[in-house]
C-alpha cells in the first residue's frame, strides 16, 4: 500500500504576523476559511504565526498549551472548517516555566494530534549578516514528532532550523511519512542559500513530499523572513511556491507521485541497515 492512502489537497498560507496578537489570529481566520474554500483538506500555517519573530517577544507571547488562546482558536477553527490544521509554530510557556518554540495540530475534529517542540534552537552568528541566538530566551524540545492524519497516511514535522538535521526527517520516514512538515521563517541570508536545497534534499533522501510554510517578507519588522513558503515532491520537483509577499500556496499531494519516485529509484528499499544503523530505532518519537 502506498505511504499516502489517497490524494490529499493542501494549503499554505504565507503571512506577516505583526505586534498584535488578536489581529493575527483574525488574520489566520480569514485566510483558512479562503483555504477551505478552494478545497484544501489540510492547511499549514507559518512558525511564529502570532507573535513577531524575536527572541525579547517570545516570553512576552509565550502561552500554555491547551489552556492557552491559541491552542482554543486553532481548536475551533480546525472543527468549524473541517480540516487538518497544522498549527505553525508559537511562544509556549511549560509547566517547568520554560519557553519553547511550539507546533500543535489538530483533526478535523478539533482534537489534538501532535505537539512539537522545536528541537534544534537557532543560534547562528553569520558577521555582518545575521546573528540570531533563539536559546537567549527559549529552550529545545526533546523529542522527534511523528503522527496521523487520519485517512491519509502518517507525516513528520519539524519547525524551521530542525530542517537542516536529516536525523528528524530520517525517523519520520522509517515510521512510513509521505510528507514532512516545515513550519519555519528562513531569513534574506540563509533563505536564498539555502531554503529550497534543504526541502529539496530531505524530499530525496526520504522519498516523501516536504512542505514548507513562510511568513511572507516584512522590511518593517527586526526580522525579515525569506518567504517562498513551497511544496516539493518525492522527486525533488517543486510543486508550488510562493514569492515573497502575503499569499496562500495549494498543491495536491498524490500517492502516485511516492509510488513512481520509490519504484524507479529504491532507496527506501535499498538501505544498508547492517553496514549502518538505522538512526530511527533510537528515537523518542513524540505522543503529543
Ligand atoms: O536555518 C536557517 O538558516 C534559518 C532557521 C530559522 O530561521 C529558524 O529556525 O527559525
Amino acid at each position: 500500500m502506498s505511504a499516502l492512502a489517497r490524494s490529499l489537497k493542501i494549503a499554505l498560507i504565507q503571512f506577516a504576523a505583526g505586534a498584535d496578537k488578536a489581529a493575527n489570529l483574525a488574520t489566520v481566520k480569514t485566510k483558512v476559511s479562503e483555504a477551505v474554500a478552494n478545497g484544501a483538506k489540510l492547511v499549514v500555517l507559518p512558525e511564529c504565526f502570532n507573535s513577531p519573530y524575536a527572541v525579547s517577544a517570545f516570553p512576552k507571547y509565550a502561552e500554555k498549551i491547551p489552556e492557552g488562546e491559541t491552542t482554543q482558536f486553532l481548536s475551533e477553527l480546525a472543527k468549524k472548517s473541517n480540516i487538518f490544521l497544522i498549527g505553525g509554530s508559537i511562544p509556549e510557556i511549560g509547566s517547568d516555566g520554560k519557553i519553547y518554540n511550539t507546533n500543535v495540530s489538530f483533526d478535523t475534529q478539533g482534537t489534538i494530534i501532535a505537539k512539537h517542540r522545536k528541537v534544534h534552537l537557532f543560534d547562528i552568528d553569520v558577521p555582518g549578516k545575521i546573528r540570531f541566538i533563539e536559546s537567549e530566551t527559549l529552550t529545545g524540545g526533546s523529542k522527534a514528532t511523528v503522527f496521523d492524519v487520519e485517512g491519509f497516511g502518517t507525516v513528520g514535522l519539524g519547525i524551521c532550523y530542525d530542517i537542516r538535521f536529516p536525523e528528524l526527517a530520517s525517523i519520520a520516514a522509517r515510521k512510513g511519512a509521505f510528507a514532512l512538515l516545515y513550519p519555519g521563517a528562513f531569513n534574506t541570508t540563509t533563505g536564498p542559500l539555502h531554503w529550497k536545497l534543504l526541502a529539496r534534499a530531505r524530499a530525496v533522501d526520504n522519498q516523501v513530499y516536504v512542505i514548507t510554510a513562510s511568513p511572507s517578507r516584512d522590511l518593517t519588522s527586526s526580522y525579515h523572513a525569506y518567504g517562498h513558503s513551497q511544496v516539493i515532491d518525492p522527486w525533488g520537483e517543486t510543486v508550488s511556491e510562493a514569492q515573497e509577499g502575503e499569499e496562500i500556496i495549494y498543491a495536491t499531494l498524490e500517492p502516485e507521485k511516492i509510488d513512481s519516485a520509490r519504484s524507479g529509484i529504491p532507496v527506501t528499499s535499498q538501505r544498508r541497515f547492517d553496514v549502518y544503523e538505522d538512526v530511527s530505532t533510537h528515537a523518542k518519537v513524540s505522543d503529543k
